[in-house]
């Protein structure tokens, strides 16, 4: 029975995050550097004061001397209590890299250590096995695990290094969140998960920074879930889940000083607590409206979902250092844990659904059979055994109709998840596309600058700027791309909206496959029931068969005996009534016949009790006829029943089979596409770079001719100067008339060079454009692929 599915026992109470701080004592390191303390406490109250001025209350205050010991028995012991009761919860430590966040959590645990030392996780341990000692009434199973969140990828430190892979989330419709393919340990002893723990913890990335020697590099998150059965026969159950939660520290490059690896990490560490801050922040929000929790924005946030603003009774520990060097981050971790504080969490008792309906029908049937036997004045079974039939058929069809409405429900969740998790996938490929895109050089290529320096050539020309357009609406498509991620976001339309606007035939054949098998399922699962139920209906009816069965044999006996009985009396009845006749002849036999009369009187009475036992034996054996009639024609469904689950089975299976072999198909299909996407975008490629070196050598051509340009206005320019100049002269005489002629020359020879040298630049840029259009096509022709294809 591994269903999580929470259901509503009782009225949901909104209960929020609880908030404790921790404030450890100044460490050696921070003594060598002769930090001075910057915090102080209000005694007796839950108040924090940093600095001088700034103060803050909490749920929980814990100063440098507090021990080990107290801060579980505060803050953690009752949550253990709530997974006794079937419900979640997540104990998290928060804070700056240094500030005692393993410490508390017990993340470097051995055997070894002190016991005054030892943290939260391994005090769970030790008082979870306690109270199971204390249940003996109730049948637990508790499984493990242990994972690491390093550098955004999920590790699982439960298995052996070599077999180590990179986990995924999966968001199960009954389990919620869920990492696939996890180790789940299931342990018997405290020894057992002590084992755990300690492996995992040898396991987990650990470096050292200048904040601290031994500095977790990852977000840890220790795992215990408490299946519980009680009751009689086990019917009762109920599953907690314990997530003991440590956090990787946030920290300031300046101060740890990473380089390398540590800095990559420790990039990655600020990055996935920011994500955490922005869900704390969402989550606080007293908007009035639902607005949306970034939950999806990193592995954290995920895998807290359910923690935070869910079912779980959740506690923050923040840890901070007193140093007054490290005043600004515990200032923030403050402010940070006091956020945490607003969120409002759910939780509600985890229950088998199926078990808890069972087990509520099973207390109606009690009540019923109490209330039965109560009307009846407490009468033998089998003078009710028609009505407790007809009572438990009633419960029966009720029963069946209350698992019909459980299953459908349970089907509409999957098929809505599955939904959820293709429109997931669409939405990676358009952001990824979207990403590849936008990252492109094409892309940052300034068109519209481009296209003014082509201006003081092209002046007019407008063929010659049709290219930029093109180039220019190519960027404005992938623009266009971008909104669609919002359009994305909107996930949760229902199932045959999304599949009228969604044209991709693979995923519709995996939806459709997954609806038949669904509705397979279903058939399966009400056959299964029908036959459940007419099996129990055979065995009731034999059970009530064979009591009587046991009556039978007597029965026909005492049937038989009495029929002899009653024809002795028939007979002695004669004799007595012909002696009766006789003696009343005789008056001296008259006080004779009185006494025969007499027994003549009781003989018939008599017969007439014997002749009603006759009737109701009778009435009894054709009852036991009908009931085998009825046994047999049970058994006849049963037996075509079981023939049609057989074929549906098969059915199924052949289903299945199909499926698979279309899938890889399917595979085998969208590698090949690949492999020639991958070609199409190198020569995407090919052509984009051709393109940047032909639009190159344009810019540089465009720059040549706006100088040519330039040269022909000048001369221009000089070509009216000298014309002025030459009607100045001619007044002045003829002595200067070789060099005006000389002058004029000179400058109508130029102005003939420069225009020439100007058609070339035109004509140059004009086969320029020739080559560079139908670049300019394919590139459009890409924009408007992506657009079709998106
Ligand atoms: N309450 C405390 N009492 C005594 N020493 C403590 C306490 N809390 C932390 N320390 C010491 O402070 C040092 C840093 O603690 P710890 O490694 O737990 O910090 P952390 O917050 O987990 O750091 P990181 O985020 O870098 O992993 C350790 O040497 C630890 O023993």
């Amino acid at each position: 029975m591994g269903c999580l599915f929470p259901i509503q026992v009782m009225e949901e109470k909104v209960i929020p995050v609880r908030v404790a701080i921790r404030c450890r004592p100044l460490v050696p390191r921070e003594l060598a550097e002769g930090c001075e303390p910057c915090i102080s406490f209000v005694p007796g109250e839950p108040q924090i004061i940093v600095g001088t001025e700034k103060a803050f209350t909490f749920d929980y205050v814990f100063d440098p001397a507090t021990e080990q010991e107290e801060v579980f028995n505060v803050t953690v012991a009752p949550l253990l209590r709530g997974i006794f009761n079937g419900y979640n919860a997540t104990v998290l430590a928060y804070g700056q890299t240094g500030s005692g966040k393993t410490y508390t959590m017990g993340g470097t645990y051995t055997t070894t250590q002190d016991d005054n030392e030892v943290g939260v996780i391994p005090r769970v341990i030790h008082h979870l096995f306690n109270g199971i000692s204390q249940r003996s009434e109730t049948e637990f199973v508790l499984k493990v695990s242990y994972l690491e969140i390093y550098n955004e990828e999920i590790i699982d430190l439960l298995c052996n290094s070599k077999d180590r892979l990179v986990l995924s989330i999966r968001e199960d419709a009954k389990e919620g969140i869920k990492v696939a393919g996890l180790t789940e340990k299931t342990v018997c002893t405290a020894e057992d998960m002590v084992r755990c723990l300690e492996m995992g913890n040898s396991s987990r990335s650990v470096g050292s920074t200048a904040m601290n020697a031994v500095s977790s590099r990852s977000h840890a998150i220790f795992t215990i879930s408490v299946e519980q059965k009680r009751g009689a026969q086990r019917d009762s159950y109920c599953c907690g889940k314990f997530h003991l939660v440590d956090l990787a520290g946030s920290e300031r490059q300046k101060k740890t000083k990473a380089e390398g690896d540590r800095l990559k990490e420790g990039i990655n560490i600020n990055r996935g607590l920011l994500s955490l801050g922005n869900v704390i922040s969402a989550l606080g929000e007293d908007s009035g409206k639902k607005n949306h929790i970034p939950y999806r924005d990193s592995k954290l946030t995920r895998m807290l979902q359910d923690s935070l603003g869910g079912n779980s009774h959740t506690l923050m520990v923040a840890c901070i250092s007193p140093a007054d060097a490290n005043l600004e981050e515990t200032a923030n971790s403050l402010r940070y844990a006091d956020r945490a504080r607003k969120i409002k969490n759910k939780p509600i008792v985890n229950q088998d659904p199926q078990a808890a309906e069972l087990l509520a029908l099973k207390r109606q049937v009690q009540q019923l059979r109490v209330q039965l036997l109560q009307a009846t004045g407490g009468r033998a079974p089998e003078q009710l055994s028609h009505e407790n039939t007809e009572r438990e058929q009633q419960l029966a069809e009720r029963n069946a109709d209350l698992r019909k409405n459980v299953d459908r429900l349970v089907r509409q969740t999957s098929q809505l998840s599955q939904r959820v998790v293709l429109l997931e996938m669409q939405k990676e490929k358009v952001q990824k596309s979207i990403q590849d895109v936008k990252q492109h050089e094409g892309c940052s290529v300034d068109i519209s600058a481009f296209a003014q320096s082509l201006d003081v050539v092209a002046n007019g020309e407008v063929e010659l700027r049709k290219p930029f357009e093109l180039l220019q609406n190519l960027q404005s498509k992938i623009s266009e791309l971008e909104d669609y991620d919002d359009l994305m976001q909107d996930i949760n339309r229902p199932a045959n909206e999304s599949s009228e606007g969604s044209g991709d035939d693979s995923d519709s054949f995996s939806v459709q496959h997954a609806e038949r098998q669904a509705e397979l399922s279903e058939e399966l699962l009400q056959l299964n029931q029908t036959l459940a139920m007419k099996q129990e209906l055979a065995r009731r009816v034999m059970l009530v068969d064979n009591t009587m069965l046991s009556f039978n044999g007597s029965y026909q006996d005492n049937l038989l005996e009495l029929e002899q009985k009653v024809q002795n009396l028939e007979r002695e009845k004669e004799e007595l009534y012909a002696a009766v006749q006789a003696a009343k002849k005789d008056s001296s036999h008259a006080k004779i016949s009185e006494q025969r009369r007499k027994r003549l009187q009781d003989l018939e009475s008599e017969m007439g009790m014997l002749k009603k036992k006759i009737v109701e034996q009778t009435r009894l054996l054709k009852h036991k006829q009908n009931s085998d009639k009825t046994v047999s024609k049970l058994n006849d469904e049963i037996q075509v029943m079981k023939s049609q689950r057989v074929q549906l089975l098969k059915h199924i299976k052949e289903d299945s089979d199909k499926f698979r072999q279309w899938r890889a198909q399917k595979d085998r299909e969208v590698l090949q596409l690949k492999a020639k996407e991958r070609k199409r975008q190198f020569e995407v490629l090919k052509l984009e770079r051709g393109y940047e070196k032909q639009a190159a050598v344009l810019r540089r051509k465009t720059e040549e001719a706006a100088a040519a340009n330039r040269r022909l206005r000048d001369a221009l320019q000089r070509q009216k100067e000298a014309g002025e100049k030459r009607k100045d002269q001619q007044q002045r005489g003829k002595d200067g008339m070789a060099a005006r002629i000389k002058g004029w020359l000179t400058n109508e020879v130029e102005v003939l060079v420069s225009m020439e040298e100007a058609r070339c630049r035109l004509n140059e840029l004009l086969e320029d454009r020739k080559l560079l259009a139908p670049g300019f096509g394919t590139a459009a022709a890409q924009g408007g692929h992506f657009a079709a294809y998106y």
